[in-house]
């Protein structure tokens, strides 16, 4: 059975709804990105070095990241030469087909979640990248899973930061343990997981502040705060995800780099894919880190928080080459 074949198999037996989410979701990359390559291959179409040269361009321009597109242009030239391919109409399945290994990894994508008990899954992120929108989701996902929720205001830095998570907690109906701004974080975290405890939730969501121009001290209350929730909660935290904002393209990327480092990350939250023409940082992220991808978020709205699935990402992103493959598919 083709690629193509298979993964759509696969997809039509996951929901519309979430497919519809990330195709809506990704249509800014999805112009910018895959509309360029189909452009590309219909005005050259000879697999020449200006080829090679313009399809590296728009990828780059993608934020698909320098170092992945060097691999995969390598990879391609390998795959033409092997399947003696000349024509550049041929390409587009090749293509499609790389780009899915790229995102694909062994690890799972899924929440780790306790298998009894509290789960705390702690968000790290600079200031801005949509960590309390980003709780304010996850605690409404969780909630209407019929789990019971709590969340911790632990930027305790930021002005309004407090109040934002409140706003968030009254929006989806989840409480908020807080202290006064100011207040020392650790602090925060212990009333929070000893609330947690007493009132038999399931998921405590807790917030950090996101300063960097502080860097030593801010690592050294992540590693406070890190210290709290183990004595307190074995095996906790269960998660500790890394907010990003895809429109930052690659400087989203180096942050991820500076944070995974010391921070213990276990798993990254791009933001803003659907404010984004760079969706393409999604596959330099996954091929450059070794941190995978759990969520995306994919608008401002309560439900606009999805889990990650490379099958979905590339299905939405592809959907236009994915069908002329299917076509030309059926006429051979
Ligand atoms: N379009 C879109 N906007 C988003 C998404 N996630 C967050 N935002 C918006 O991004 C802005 C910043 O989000 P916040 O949640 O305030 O960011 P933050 O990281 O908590 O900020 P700090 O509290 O300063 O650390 C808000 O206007 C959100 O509505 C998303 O997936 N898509």
């Amino acid at each position: 059975m083709s690629f193509f074949k298979k993964l759509k198999e696969s997809i039509s037996q996951k929901t519309e709804s979430v497919t519809n989410k990330f195709k809506e979701g990704l249509t800014k990359t999805r112009t910018a990105f895959v509309e360029r390559v189909e452009e590309l291959i219909l005005r050259r179409k000879k697999i020449d070095e200006a080829f090679y040269e313009e399809l590296e361009e728009i990828l780059i321009g993608a934020d698909v990241g320098v170092n992945t597109v060097m691999t995969l242009i390598d990879e391609l030239r390998v795959e033409v030469k092997k399947r003696k391919i000349e024509d550049a109409s041929e390409l587009q399945p090749v293509l499609s087909e790389k780009l899915t290994g790229l995102l694909k990894g062994d690890e799972d994508n899924k929440l780790n979640m306790a298998p009894s008990g509290l789960t705390v899954i702690l968000f790290v992120g600079v200031n801005g990248v949509g960590k309390t929108t980003t709780i304010g989701k996850l605690a409404h996902k969780f909630k209407s899973e019929g789990k019971k929720v709590l969340m911790a205001a632990g930027d305790t830095f930021r002005a309004g930061a407090i109040e934002q998570l409140e706003v968030w907690g009254q929006r989806v109906g989840v409480d908020v343990i807080k202290q006064s701004s100011g207040a020392d974080p650790a602090a925060v975290m212990y009333d929070a997981v000893q609330a947690a405890k007493q009132r038999g939730v399931d998921v405590l969501l807790c917030d950090t502040a996101g300063r960097l121009q502080n860097k030593t001290n801010l690592m050294d209350e992540l590693n406070k705060i890190f210290r709290v929730i183990q004595r307190e909660v074995p095996n906790a935290p269960h998660e500790v995800l890394l907010v990003l904002d895809a429109t930052t393209g690659q400087n989203a990327l180096s942050q991820a780099k500076l944070f995974g480092e010391k921070s213990g990350v276990s798993g990254l939250v791009l933001t803003k894919l659907d404010g984004t023409a760079k969706g393409g940082i999604v596959i330099a992220i996954r091929n450059e880190l070794q941190l995978p991808v759990k969520l995306v978020g994919l608008g401002e709205k309560m439900d606009d928080l999805q889990e990650f699935d490379s099958e979905q990402f590339v299905h939405a992103l592809f959907a236009g080459l994915i069908q002329s493959a299917e076509g030309e598919e059926t006429e051979s």
